[in-house]
């Protein structure tokens, strides 16, 4: 007689998907990550195809032309799931980012659809890696990832609105292509001198880009931004060419961490790159209203003379206090790629030990930056900055 066929071994129980991710769980996750890397356009075609096939609805909460935005979300969830063993970068990233999708109309229900898509897209171009405790371990991180960020949002629901709507008051050219923007919301807008908020304009609906609150909080609830046009920015275009008294924009909720930390006894050094100087107008107000005199050194550069836009408001501020110092340069003409101005003028100077750092610009100012600053001695954790490597709300 033929013998009954033994059963497959049941494999042991894995652990469950509702479970919170492991260091093993982001192993997996980085190895899956650097697999589809070389592939990452088409992963991010397919997660955004996937989407829409099974979810259309879904797609009036995207910009009309997805050509700029398109990997942003998938880029978010990406560096959540990367550090998903990380619980204190986890919570504070995705917690912003759950606050940050109100504004989006993003509600607990389409996070399922999400996860699905991802998974998808990964699995469809992880070949090689790919298997169950991969698979395992993805939705476990987007479990957790997807939970805090529908926590963040109902917790802020029941204090704040998804968005604020604010009035155009006033436009004040500062070159071609800079203005200086004050806007008045519709209610009260809290927010702390160095954070930033994200704009939208009746132009570009969904289309939302990030700008750092040029002063500290006033009592009459203005807000002023200072905006640049740059080529193929939309809101920035919009904003410095279009943009009239009386129109109304959308401000999201405020973000970012580059806030003073009063408890610190030490001197604040501010890098600062053409309109990067908003912040730290803000960061010297909050500096003057606290009122521990602390040495505020701020190093402002620009390409040109003209693009030192607001020179003026920080001569002045720097005569108003005496712990306030100013140096501004501007880059040498004929030196652009490779040369850092800003940087090399701050290396000069010192010592910084005893100072904090606060640094705001573009990109590559800030990495340099950091480099400089952590090359003479500021240990990293006191060095702040926003902006770089944010894929959701990056600027244009
Ligand atoms: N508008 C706002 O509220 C804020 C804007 N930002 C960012 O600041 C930037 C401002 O753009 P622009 O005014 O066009 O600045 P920009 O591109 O003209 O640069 C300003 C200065 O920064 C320095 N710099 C630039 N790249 C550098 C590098 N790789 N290494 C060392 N130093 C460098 C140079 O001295 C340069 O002159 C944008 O990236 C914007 O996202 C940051 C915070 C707030």
């Amino acid at each position: 007689m033929a013998q009954a066929p033994v059963p497959p071994p049941v494999p042991a129980p894995s652990r469950p998907l509702n479970a919170r991710p492991t260091s093993e769980d982001a192993a997996l996750i980085v190895r899956s990550m650097e697999a589809v890397a070389p592939f990452a356009d088409k992963v991010v075609s397919y997660f955004y195809a996937t989407l829409f096939l099974h979810n259309p609805h879904l797609r009036e909460l995207f910009p009309a032309a997805m050509d700029h935005q398109r990997d942003r979300l998938f880029r978010a969830l990406l560096i959540a799931a990367k550090h998903v063993d990380d619980q204190e970068f986890l919570t504070q990233y995705l917690s912003n980012l759950g606050r940050g999708h109100r504004k989006y109309g993003t509600r607990s229900e389409h996070y399922p659809a999400v996860g699905e898509a991802l998974i998808a897209a990964l699995s469809r171009y992880g070949d090689g890696v790919w298997d169950d405790e991969t698979e395992a371990a993805w939705v476990r991180a987007y479990t957790t990832i997807s939970q805090t960020m529908i926590d963040a949002a109902a917790a802020d629901e029941r204090v704040a609105p998804a968005w604020w709507e604010a009035e155009v008051v006033s436009l004040e050219r500062r070159t071609r292509d800079i203005v200086v923007l004050t806007v008045r919301p519709d209610q009260p807008y809290p927010f702390q001198a160095g954070q930033y908020t994200t704009l939208e304009t009746p132009w570009w609906p969904r289309v939302w880009r990030n700008y750092s609150f040029a002063t500290a909080p006033r009592p009459d609830g203005l807000l002023t931004f200072h905006v640049k046009a740059i080529p193929a920015g939309w809101v920035s275009t919009a904003l410095v060419h279009r943009s009239q008294p009386g129109d109304v924009l959308r401000l999201g909720p405020p973000a970012g961490s580059m806030v003073v930390d009063h408890s610190s006894a030490h001197g604040l050094l501010c890098l600062a790159g053409g309109t990067g100087i908003a912040p730290i107008e803000a960061i010297v107000e909050d500096v003057a209203a606290y009122g521990i005199r602390r040495r505020v050194e701020v190093y402002y550069g620009a390409r040109c003379r003209e693009d030192l836009y607001d020179l003026e408001t920080m001569v002045r501020l720097e005569r108003q206090h005496p712990w306030l110092s100013l140096h501004s340069v501007v880059d040498t003409p004929g030196e652009g790629q490779g040369t850092e101005p800003l940087t090399d003028l701050v290396r000069q100077h010192g010592p910084w030990q005893a100072f904090d750092a606060y640094l705001s610009g573009p990109p590559g100012l800030i990495r340099s930056g950091v480099d400089a600053l952590t090359g003479i001695g500021i240990p990293s954790h006191r060095i702040r900055h926003d902006f770089v490597g944010d894929p959701v709300e990056a600027d244009e």
